[in-house]
């Protein structure tokens, strides 16, 4: 599938039951991932006339997947915008990932969990696994606990066939201060124990979110683990294009870029922000 500037995109799933892995390792490596994120925020919801509620989050996540569909493999989720329901955002979150996984997307859960060992286990068990709750294809986390305390989800994960994009180095301005720091810098340090653990346990349950705004970053990471996959956030809104990460690797399907709300900005209309997945 190609998008309308000829910069090619990733299509669509083949078999509802193919694991994230799977289905990227399987695309053409001559097309970039592509990732549509559905962030129900108040402005979004506003410019669409839904209300500011769970209701209206549902309506414009299901139009985002109706988007979607046929269209790309992957839909992302920011737990946030749901979470700020309460019990009821967390209702329809749990309706949308069961509709866009039968619809034959792949969801990836923007959750950033992160915690000591025996907690990291249980959001393991909300979202990894066929026992879970909100069962998804993949999940972020925040290693700022350490490496190793997210080592009870990543085994989870590891079971379950699932993925999970570990936060390295953010898309976000205020990130750099902190992950930049020391010698080796900490996101450098973060990788290091990403293919460490890949090494030992057969390189398809790990990769990292690499922000599309900070390309020489990115190009570092695809260097330094050549067998993961990497979310790029940034895409639209937070001011980059696809053509700022295309000519980063030659396997462009490793790089998952990312846009939530410049595509919303084209709705209430499915078949408008279908449209504009193609034009970023
Ligand atoms: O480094 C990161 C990690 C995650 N995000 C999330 O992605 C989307 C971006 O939204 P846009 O509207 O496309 O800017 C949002 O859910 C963030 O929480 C990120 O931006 N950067």
């Amino acid at each position: 599938m190609r998008a309308d500037n000829n910069l090619p995109i990733a299509s669509c799933r083949e078999g509802s039951n193919m694991s994230l892995y799977e289905v990227l390792s399987n695309a053409p490596r001559s097309e970039l991932s592509v990732c549509v994120g559905i962030d129900p925020t108040p402005t979004s919801l506003s410019a669409w006339g839904l209300d500011d509620t769970a209701k209206g989050a549902r309506k414009f996540a299901l139009t985002m997947l109706e988007a979607a569909a046929d269209t790309v493999s992957l839909v992302k989720p920011q737990v946030a915008y749901f979470e700020r329901f309460g019990v009821e955002g967390y209702a329809v979150l749990t309706d949308v990932i069961k509709e866009a996984r039968q619809m034959g997307l792949l969801v990836l859960a923007d959750a950033k969990r992160g915690d000591i060992g025996s907690t990291i286990d249980a959001y393991g068990a909300a979202w990894l696994g066929k026992t879970a709750p909100m069962q998804v294809d993949a999940i972020t986390v925040t290693p700022y606990l350490g490496f190793g305390s997210l080592a009870p989800l990543l085994n989870r994960a590891h079971d379950a066939g699932a993925y999970v994009f570990v936060v390295t180095r953010s898309s976000n301005p205020e990130g750099t201060e902190l992950q930049e720091h020391g010698n080796p810098k900490i996101w450098h340090k973060i990788l290091d124990d990403i293919a460490d653990w890949e090494q030992s346990r057969g390189n398809r349950t790990i990769g990292a979110v690499v922000g599309a705004t900070v390309p020489s970053d990115l190009k570092y990471a695809l260097d330094r683990l050549p067998e993961a996959y990497f979310l790029a956030p940034g895409i639209g809104q937070q001011g980059a294009t696809y053509k700022d990460v295309i000519g980063l690797t030659d396997d462009r399907k490793r790089i998952i870029i990312s846009s939530s709300r410049a595509l919303a900005a084209n709705g209430p209309k499915a078949s408008d922000i279908r449209a504009a997945i193609y034009r970023s």
